[in-house]
């Protein structure tokens, strides 16, 4: 079966000529969780208002479930529900009356039945009569969600769903979409979290400056990219590293009392023992030792310097 999403050589330039998406191609599958990450400004916001018909494209196409976003607008924006990362209106109605108002947007017929069903599903049912203002920044959230899914949607995009919430309502927000893709809707989000892209997505794109530069099964993503940093806070300060410790590509921090290794996720197991051994072979003592995943934007810089140093390569 074609994919549910279909993106090709997409290109869009605004009206002041910034380039903000360069002959974007991406296939989604169907059923399928897929991460879009990327730095700010790098062109996640636009792609997501072109796909649900927001902003038009300069030229390429989309296809939701085989059908032009530009020429059959109102069948592909039916198939699409959008979760945006603010909620701008409707504080002071219920739960009740902004979701079911949301279904009648896209002139389908009331179903208070698939309302309850929703409502139910995001926890919200006992909510449906408190006027949207009252509830927590969490329950408003899941109203974002509810509006979205009020007209039975195949694609559901999710503008980062859990920015600047507490990690308690973020594990709750993964629940739910996880509940949400056993339902068979096909999901995108944005995040900043890398963690969340982990746990969430079968695969991840990244896009930098309007170019998508990497997609790959989010598995595969961190084995290649993820970096893993241990540091040893040291008995002694230490002004210099030994030459013997050269090959280890240590460095030190805070004034000598700190030092760090940064090594890729995969060899975790060889290489943290070994440099140990190591550590202890040349008499160095330490007081405590953490590790720490690369965070996204770490991977970003290495993913931008991969590319810098291709370019330096092919033309030298
Ligand atoms: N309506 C517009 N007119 C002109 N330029 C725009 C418009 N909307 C966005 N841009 C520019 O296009 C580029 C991509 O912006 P976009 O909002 O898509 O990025 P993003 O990846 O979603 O960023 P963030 O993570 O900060 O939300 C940016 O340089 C932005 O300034």
């Amino acid at each position: 079966m074609a994919a549910l999403l279909s993106i090709e050589n997409l290109d869009k330039r605004y009206a002041g000529g910034l380039h903000a998406l360069k002959s974007v191609d991406l296939a989604i599958e169907r059923g399928e969780i897929f991460a879009l990450l990327g730095p700010n400004g790098a062109g996640k916001t636009t792609l997501i208002n072109v796909i649900c018909g927001i902003v038009t494209p300069s030229s390429g196409r989309v296809l939701v479930d085989g059908h032009d976003t530009v020429r059959d607008f109102r069948i592909t924006r039916r198939h699409t529900g959008l979760v945006p990362q603010e909620l701008y209106t409707d504080m002071f109605e219920t739960v009740w009356d902004t979701v079911s108002f949301s279904r009648g947007l896209f002139g389908l017929k009331p179903d208070p039945a698939h309302i309850e069903r929703v409502l139910r599903d995001l926890s919200l049912w006992e909510k449906r009569d408190n006027a949207i203002m009252t509830l927590s920044g969490g329950m408003k959230r899941r109203v974002l969600i509810a509006k979205a899914l009020a007209h039975e949607p195949k694609l559901l995009f999710l503008d980062e769903p859990t920015a600047g919430v507490d990690v308690e309502l973020r594990r709750d927000m993964w629940r739910l979409i996880e509940k949400l893709r056993e339902t068979g809707v096909t999901i995108v989000l944005t995040t900043h979290y890398i963690e969340e892209a982990e746990r969430m997505a079968d695969r991840v794109g990244v896009i930098r400056r309007g170019e998508i530069i990497v997609v790959d099964e989010t598995a595969s993503l961190m084995k290649k990219l993820g970096r893993k940093h241990l540091s040893l806070h040291l008995q002694e300060t230490m002004t210099k590293l030994p030459a013997s410790l050269d090959d280890w590509s240590l460095t030190l921090a805070e004034g000598g009392r700190r030092l760090d290794y940064s090594f890729a996720a995969e060899e975790e197991h060889a290489c943290v023992p070994a440099l140990l051994k190591r550590l202890q072979a040349e008499g160095i003592e330490f007081t405590n030792l953490n590790t720490r995943q690369s965070t996204l934007e770490e991977i970003f810089v290495e993913l931008v310097h991969e590319e810098e140093d291709q370019q330096v390569e092919e033309t030298s």
